[in-house]
């Protein structure tokens, strides 16, 4: 069976982001993405800084440290990265979870599919804003919606500025029937930032004024709430 680069696997930790924040999860972080945003809270995925860290994993080894690290306390499990749709084999880590009665999420930013994103329960696509310096692929995005079960879905744009806001807009304009989540951008990647729960609910506000304000109804603002929380720290 091939095996999976991971990263991480941490947990229980709530969900900071999007359609199910709040949620108690545990999160599997895969390595290596096709993008390479500017303010990437995850760059160690794909920078090489950590690429001594790698592990390639079965998915039964990756469920026995999930089980190590919480015996019995986790129904839900978030694979991130990196970009984890980059990687063809992880349908029987999904399909081993689902028989467990575990649902499980996935963060994507929509630039790939696999045929096991479709076993996911809930989906998130993430397609990058300019500020990002990444440029989508709009008709590849298209094809990467069209095939992901549209129930599991939700799409989610980081803000960072005005640029950002227009492309959330028109993202959301190409996709009206898909729930939408627009996102606090965190710039304070650094986590030894001083009082960044203040500065980050106040670029919050900004951006929740700024919803108000505007004809974007359909619409749910959120912060990510483990940043609030624990600003960027690993393994949270
Ligand atoms: C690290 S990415 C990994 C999954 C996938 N590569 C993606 O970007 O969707 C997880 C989520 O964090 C978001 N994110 C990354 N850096 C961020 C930042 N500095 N501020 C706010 N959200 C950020 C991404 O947009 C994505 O929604
Ligand atoms: N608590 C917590 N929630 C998250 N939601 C998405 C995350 C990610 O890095 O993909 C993330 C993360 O790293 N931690
Ligand atoms: S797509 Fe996701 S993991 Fe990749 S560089 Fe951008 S934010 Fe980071
Ligand atoms: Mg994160």
């Amino acid at each position: 069976m091939p095996k999976i680069p991971v990263l991480e696997i941490f947990g229980p930790t709530i969900q900071g982001e999007g359609s199910v924040i709040g949620r108690k999860t545990m999160f599997v972080r895969t390595s290596g993405c096709d993008y390479r945003c500017s303010w990437c809270d995850s760059s160690f995925t794909w920078d090489g800084s950590a690429k001594d860290d790698i592990r390639l994993l079965e998915p039964e080894d990756i469920i026995s440290e999930l089980d190590a690290l919480a015996p019995n306390k986790y129904q839900h499990v978030t694979i991130s990265g990196g970009n984890p749709a980059l990687i063809k084999n992880i349908g029987p880590l999904v399909e081993t979870l689902n028989d467990r009665g575990i649902k499980t999420a996935l963060e994507t930013q929509g630039s790939k599919f696999q045929a096991w994103m479709t076993l996911i329960d809930d989906l998130t696509i993430s397609p990058k804003p300019p500020s990002s310096g990444m440029k989508p692929n709009l008709p590849i995005l298209d094809e990467v919606i069209t095939q992901c079960v549209q129930d599991s879905l939700s799409l989610k744009v980081v803000i960072f500025d005005e640029d950002d806001y227009q492309f959330a807009k028109d993202i959301h304009n190409r996709y009206p029937s898909i729930p939408f989540y627009l996102q606090v951008g965190n710039p304070y990647l650094d986590d030894s930032v001083s009082n960044h729960t203040e500065k980050l609910l106040e670029k919050y506000e900004q951006l929740i004024d700024k919803v108000m304000n505007d004809t974007l109804n359909d619409i749910y603002v959120l912060p990510q709430l483990h940043t609030l929380l624990w600003s960027n720290k690993k393994g949270v």
